[in-house]
């Protein structure tokens, strides 16, 4: 049978199978009309199809391989400034210039702040609504991973990575929302877990990592069900091995070889294919997704 062909029967089929309803007015379901919505505005309606972002972002970790290339995209879809919250932003400072003189029109800086340090978040925050004149989205990308067998592994260090992935992220949230709530126009936060979030990743042993990015799922439904009263969605991308610097280094070679195989796409990520996700949460395309998590692995989960 050739697929038309196929495709036909299947309809066929379905409308043999399935039956119509009797509705309560006395009509059949085949007669329902379609539910009216409420269509956007124009200007909505425009912004919904260009995947527009509206306002100022705050990036942590921006001065990452991710970050960085997030806040690209973000500029690239409308945003108007960003506020870059990381330990280390000198270590970008080339490529945050770069980004100053392709938007020249965008309010972009970056401040050295650690985010498990709550009143250094909190000043930051202050000076990001300074600088830029409000935070309508937040996207948390610091993260670091720290591989060791559990049974080697010092206590000190799974708190360190439990305080900067999931209490960073959680400092970071709040400080922001507060703005947000305080402004009353809503906002867009994005947590960025991982594929280690769903699954314990192989062959690297990291069970402080994989716990803190589990953790950050429900983190984000807990804030996403707290928060949407004040029109803040809350929402997190999982990236599969992407290839950045956190994926370098030395005898990762082989473990690269091996996530690569374990892949349906038979590759690691490139950090430009995080963006499609960053956007559609940020923009305002997609002001009715809350508490949700897209994963972006090349397939990595399901193999
Ligand atoms: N690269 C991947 O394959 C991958 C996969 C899944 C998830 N992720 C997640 O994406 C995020 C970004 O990854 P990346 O590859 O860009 O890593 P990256 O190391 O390039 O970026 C992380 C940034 O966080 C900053 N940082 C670290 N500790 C900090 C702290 N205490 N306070 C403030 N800033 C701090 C670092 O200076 C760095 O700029 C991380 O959360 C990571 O877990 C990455
Ligand atoms: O799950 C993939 C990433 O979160 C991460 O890059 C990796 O697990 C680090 O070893």
């Amino acid at each position: 049978m050739s697929a038309p062909e196929e495709l036909a029967s299947r309809a066929e089929l379905t409308a043999r199978t399935v039956p119509m309803m009797k509705l309560s007015d006395g009509s059949d379901s085949s007669m329902t009309p379609a539910p009216k919505v409420a269509l956007g505005s124009d200007t909505e309606l425009a912004a919904q199809k260009r995947f527009e972002v509206v306002g100022n972002a705050v990036i942590t970790g921006g001065a990452g391989t991710l970050g960085l290339q997030a806040g690209h995209a973000l500029l690239e879809h409308g945003l108007e400034g960003i506020m870059i919250l990381d330990v280390n932003p000198t270590q970008s400072q080339a490529e945050i210039e770069a980004l100053k003189a392709r938007f020249p029109s965008a309010k972009i800086s970056a401040l050295a702040v650690d985010v498990t340090d709550e009143i250094a978040v909190s000043a930051a925050m202050q000076e990001a609504v300074s600088f830029l004149g409000s935070i309508d989205i937040l996207i948390c990308f610091v993260g670091i991973v720290g591989c060791v067998e559990t049974l080697k592994m010092p206590v000190s260090q799974w708190r360190k990575v439990i305080d900067v992935n999931l209490t960073g992220t959680f400092i970071c949230a709040q400080a922001a929302a507060q703005h947000m709530v305080k402004r009353g126009k809503g906002g867009s936060i994005i947590f960025i877990a991982s594929i280690s979030a769903h699954r314990v990743n192989f062959p690297q042993p990291q069970v402080a990592y994989n716990v803190s990015k589990a953790s950050l799922l429900m983190l984000k439904n807990s804030l996403a069900a707290e928060w949407a009263q004040y029109g803040i969605r809350t929402n997190s991308i999982s990236p599969g091995y992407m290839d950045t610097i956190l994926n370098e280094g030395d005898g990762i070679a082989e473990h690269r070889r091996i996530w690569a195989e374990r892949n349906p796409s038979g590759r690691m990520g490139s950090p430009s294919e995080l963006t499609g996700a960053i956007v559609l949460l940020a923009s305002r395309a997609n002001t009715y997704m809350n508490g949700s998590d897209i994963v972006v692995d090349g397939g990595a989960i399901v193999f």
